[in-house]
């Protein structure tokens, strides 16, 4: 994760009212709570990040925000209107892609957004062409529109989906873990899809229970775990709430221990050449006296230097736990 830059806000992203704000949300089904007490803001302009393991709760949150199940207590507001009381003049501002798109696989990719298309009343049929063709090509499908959806692969079959949701100008796109079962190719794309619709303004609310791929595209992120919120923030934010580790190697492993421990670092291990700890508290110039009380200590500095915190580091440090992507 070392020297990937980290996506910023886009400008704008903390201004205005949120696009997403959701108080004490909560979905109880039977004697189970999926959603519990879910106090949730998505800033507009922001690519929001919804991280979670399966079965934590985001699918039932987001079912929520789209006015298709009324929550047991609590209150969501999307665009500025309550859900589900909103939802006839919410979602034609929202594209949505939940759970797969839901796609005819005997029609081409083209006749199937124009099915789309015709199914929105408010959608002008005498420039509906223009609109599916302009749809395709911003999802990279022009080229191949006219075969047939059932010959696609998945991360064409999503592509097609969120083409379906992009052929009307939206506010916020909700997009439920849009990579799921792509292919690396087909990740990036959609990764590269979601920055750029951001950067022309569109909030993005995305779910995904891989850290990573948050990691890379969003600007804001919202982690939850057994229904419950654990955090929200940028992204910026969490990771540097987990302190980094240093990392120095030297053939005098056992001498460098002896002196970082000394030092106040903690949490020692070595592997092979490399000595790891988690780095004190306090300002980055405690960095070049540790390497100092090294140097003075005979001990043989082949590399040294601080790894940043990654959000994996944070959501390690806030439960206490690996990210078990099972749940
Ligand atoms: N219609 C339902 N009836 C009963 N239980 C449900 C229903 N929908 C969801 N649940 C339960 O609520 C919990 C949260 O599920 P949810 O699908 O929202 O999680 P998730 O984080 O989206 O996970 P996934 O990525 O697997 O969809 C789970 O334990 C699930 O079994």
């Amino acid at each position: 994760m070392e020297g990937r830059s980290r996506p910023e806000p886009w400008p704008g992203a903390t201004e205005g009212a949120p696009v997403v704000e959701t108080r004490a949300l909560t979905k109880r089904f039977g004697g189970q709570l999926a959603v519990d007490g879910l106090d949730l803001v998505v800033p507009r302009g922001s690519v929001f990040g919804f991280l979670g393991p399966n079965g934590s709760g985001k699918t039932t949150t987001i079912r929520m925000l789209m006015g298709l199940i009324e929550p047991t207590s609590g209150t969501a507001r999307v665009l500025g209107e309550e859900m589900p009381r909103g939802t006839r003049r919410v979602l034609p501002r929202v594209g949505a892609l939940i759970e797969g798109p839901a796609l005819y696989g005997f029609l081409s990719g083209r006749d199937n957004l124009t099915r789309f298309d015709a199914a929105d009343p408010t959608a002008d049929a005498r420039t509906r062409r223009a609109r599916v063709g302009h749809a395709l090509d911003r999802v990279g499908l022009t080229g191949a529109a006219g075969k047939k959806a059932r010959a696609y692969s998945l991360g064409m079959k999503q592509r097609l989906g969120l083409a379906a949701a992009l052929l009307q100008p939206r506010e916020l796109l909700v997009l439920d873990e849009p990579t799921n079962g792509l292919d690396p190719q087909g990740m990036r794309e959609i990764r590269t899809l979601v920055r750029s619709l951001a950067s022309e303004g569109t909030t993005v609310f995305l779910s995904s229970h891989l850290l990573d791929e948050i990691e890379q595209v969003c600007t804001h992120v919202a982690v939850m775990a057994r229904g419950r919120l654990l955090i929200q923030g940028t992204v910026g934010e969490l990771a540097s709430s987990a302190r980094g580790r240093l990392a120095v190697t030297t053939p005098d492993t056992a001498e460098a221990v002896r002196v970082l421990k000394e030092h106040g670092v903690n949490d020692l291990a070595v592997l092979d050449d490399r000595v790891t700890g988690e780095l004190p508290a306090g300002p980055a110039t405690e960095l070049a006296d540790l390497n100092a009380a090294l140097v003075r200590a005979d001990v043989r500095v082949r590399a040294f230097g601080a790894e940043r915190a990654s959000l994996e580091d944070a959501f390690v440090a806030l439960t206490g736990e690996g990210f078990d992507v099972a749940g």
